[in-house]
């Protein structure tokens, strides 16, 4: 059932018109993802906390050619915040064909602490919040026969040094959403849910967390942007991006976990990785 309701080829006109939530739209590839739909002509909610940052990409999202635009501000750590989103998209739109999660709250990149309220904090940031979201969402998605695009890391595969809080929190959505589209299926609710894998991308964030310490050449994210639009139109289970870097790490983590573990640890440049 699930298989067959998806479309083959993706073509930009279908999100003409599409009525489009993208959390994390302040910055980076979220921020990418609100002017491509914009092209698009779809019509957007952004969230993020930083208020003057969103006003700016709505008004750029308009200037591109967005159907309309509109933001909320607030931290997901908030736990009344979900519902807010997901009331405004009901109130404006009367519906909800595509919701986007992409936030996350900061964290470094560097050994554990021992920060246990860190680690919380960031649970709820980066996953309880979403599985609020998509609760919220689900009779309207329900509704349009929608899509639910998960944003989540390499590092929510294969756990890596100096993510820890990072990378449960990326594990978990991974535990959640692949549980919540096998019970979709079997209830056959035909609205799809996509898991976006992301090696190394060139956010200002990201780069300034780790270019000191991974040598490594950060793929574009403005292609990465598109790339998690086109996944969730065409219903994909999982993306991977850069496909090849990714698909790689998975298939060595498969067959030799340990030799991917010391590969990790001998390409970063350890001495640069600060203690707090
Ligand atoms: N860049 C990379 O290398 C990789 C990124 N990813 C994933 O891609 C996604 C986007 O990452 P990237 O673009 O690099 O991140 P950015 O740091 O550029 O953007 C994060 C966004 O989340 C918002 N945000 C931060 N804290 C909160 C909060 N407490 N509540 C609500 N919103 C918040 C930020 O806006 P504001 O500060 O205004 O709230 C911003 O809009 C994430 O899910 C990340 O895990 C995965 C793998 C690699
Ligand atoms: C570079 C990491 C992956 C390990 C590796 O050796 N890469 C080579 C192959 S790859 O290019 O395909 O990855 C990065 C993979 C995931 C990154 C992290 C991430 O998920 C986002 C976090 C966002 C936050 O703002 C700070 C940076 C991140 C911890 C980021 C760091 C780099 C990765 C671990």
């Amino acid at each position: 059932f699930y298989f067959y309701s998806a479309p083959e080829n993706f073509n930009e006109e279908m999100l003409r018109g599409k009525r489009v939530i993208v959390t994390g739209a302040s910055s980076g590839i979220g921020e990418q993802m609100a002017y491509h739909l914009a092209r698009m002509e779809a019509h957007l909610l952004l969230t993020a906390r930083t208020e003057a940052k969103l006003q700016k990409v709505v008004e750029r999202c308009l200037e591109l050619g967005a159907a309309s635009a509109r933001y909320i501000s607030g931290s997901m750590d908030s736990p009344s915040l979900p519902e807010q989103v997901l009331r405004e998209a009901e109130n404006t739109w009367g519906g909800l064909d595509m919701l986007i999660l992409n936030h996350i709250g900061q964290s470094g990149f560097t050994y554990f602490s021992g920060d246990v309220g860190h680690v919380r904090k960031l649970l709820e940031t980066n996953f309880v919040s979403y599985v609020a979201l998509a609760t919220a969402a689900l009779p309207m998605l329900k509704e349009s026969e929608g899509s639910i695009v998960v944003v989540s890391s390499i590092a929510g595969k294969i756990a890596g040094p100096f993510t820890a809080p990072y990378s449960a929190t990326k594990f978990a959505l991974d535990g959640f959403f692949s549980s919540l589209r096998q019970e979709l299926i079997i209830d056959k609710v035909n609205v799809s849910i996509t898991l976006c894998i992301l090696g190394y991308i060139n956010t200002e964030s990201a780069v300034r967390a780790v270019s000191h310490v991974i040598p490594d050449t950060p793929a574009p994210k403005e292609e990465c942007a598109l790339e998690i639009i086109r996944a969730g139109v065409l219903r994909r289970r999982e993306l991977h991006y850069p496909g090849s870097s990714v698909g790689t790490m998975l298939l060595l983590h498969s067959i030799a976990p340990e030799l991917l573990d010391s590969i990790v640890r001998s390409s970063y440049r350890l001495e640069n990785v600060q203690r707090t």
